[in-house]
């Protein structure tokens, strides 16, 4: 068996601002939240999860090794955090959640099987807690069931019309020609949301958010944990290609500004596929003081400048995470936004379309 240490964690570029992404996991019952959700709290890249769920009961609190309770908050043992909530007591969950004691790096709302999820991300994207950034809404789909529900709940396209990510579940209960013309059929009603294949609810951590970015104490030396064990076990009998094959990572690093304008073509139209997007942006001559730190989930898309950190290197690095995208044709797409020529030097309108996606009080 494999002992994996800390150097070995997947890399990525974690946003500076201290935002907690907010996932929203929806789907029609018994479609596979509860057990995606229980999923990624086992396989938690080192994050602690804080879990709101929609309607109380329907998470397995059993199977989770509950340490102790305080107040509405649940502490279980590997370091989650879970609450029950209705909708109205989103915020004050939120806030909750939140507070820095809580050490909360992601939080995930379990949408119940009924609820409609724009509701819910437009009650999230309103929110005025500053702690929080949207962190993209997840369809979950029974591969088996998904003609009878369509059928009945003629609604579920419009939830996956809004969805920034299908996890296509179930997918041992269907062949390989069912799975492929689902996939065609999600693809048309979601207009090209990037869709995922997994058995049991089995995401990898990194699709929706990122490893966790506190390596010093508790990552450097650290026991092997339940987590490990667990990866491990999987890995060995579960046969994990087919977790990787379901997204592709891309790294882009430019030396050279990128061009303001050109990038925003890029993100305006970026890729079916293409689920997230993080990272930092050098924009140059365009905004010297500043880098801008980016993050897409879906058709969201946040900038936040902020003072180059004495001594740091000017460079762009981004991280893009997708299914079925072309990781070549993203690189060319993006080395041609880089800034090389005299005449793009930019003029003093350049940075509009950027700015269209700073938040105010960033
Ligand atoms: N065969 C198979 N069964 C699965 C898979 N994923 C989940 N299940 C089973 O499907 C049932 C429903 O899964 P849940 O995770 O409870 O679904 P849910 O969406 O949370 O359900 P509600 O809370 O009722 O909305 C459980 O018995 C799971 O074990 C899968 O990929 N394959």
């Amino acid at each position: 068996m494999a002992v994996r240490t800390a150097a070995e964690k997947p890399r990525g570029a974690p946003l500076s601002k201290p935002q907690i992404p907010v996932v929203v996991l929806a789907g029609f019952l018994g479609s596979g939240k509860t057990t995606l959700l229980n999923q990624l709290l086992r396989r938690n890249g080192g994050n602690r999860i804080g879990v709101i769920v929609n309607d109380f009961g329907s998470i397995e609190i059993d199977a989770m090794t509950v340490a102790g309770q305080v107040g509405s908050t649940v502490s279980l043992g590997n370091g989650c955090m879970c609450c029950a909530a209705d909708a109205s007591e989103l915020d004050e969950y939120l806030q909750t959640l939140t507070r820095p004691a809580a050490r909360i790096d992601v939080i995930v709302i379990e949408a119940s099987g009924l609820a409609e999820p724009q509701e819910l991300v437009k009650m999230l994207l309103a929110s005025d807690n500053p702690r929080i950034v949207y962190g993209g809404l997840v369809e979950i789909v029974d591969a088996a069931e998904f003609g009878a529900t369509r059928e009945r709940h003629p609604e579920i396209d419009r939830h996956l019309a809004i969805a920034d990510l299908v996890v296509l579940n179930k997918a041992d209960r269907v062949g390989e020609a069912a799975l492929d013309r689902l996939r065609g059929t999600l693809g048309e009603i979601g207009g090209g949301t990037p869709v995922i294949t997994a058995q049991y609810g089995r995401v990898d951590a990194e699709v929706l958010f990122d490893p966790a970015a506190r390596p010093e104490r508790e990552e450097r030396v650290r026991q092997l944990s339940f987590e490990d064990l667990y990866a491990d076990e999987y890995n060995e009998h579960d046969h994990a290609d087919h977790l990787h094959a379901a997204y592709e990572s891309v790294d882009f690093t430019a030396q050279e500004p990128m061009n303001p304008r050109r990038l925003m073509d890029f993100l305006d139209t970026r890729p079916e596929g293409l689920y997230r997007i993080k990272g930092f942006v050098d924009f140059g001559a365009a905004d010297p003081g500043n880098r801008y730190a980016v993050h897409a989930v879906g058709r969201f898309l946040r900038f936040y400048p902020e003072p180059w950190p004495r001594g740091a290197q000017r460079l762009t690095q981004l991280v893009l995470i997708g299914s079925g995208v072309d990781a070549g044709a993203l690189r060319k797409e993006l080395e041609a936004c880089v800034q090389n020529e005299p005449q793009d030097i930019p003029d003093e309108h350049s940075m509009w379309g950027v700015l269209r996606f700073v938040p105010e009080e960033a």
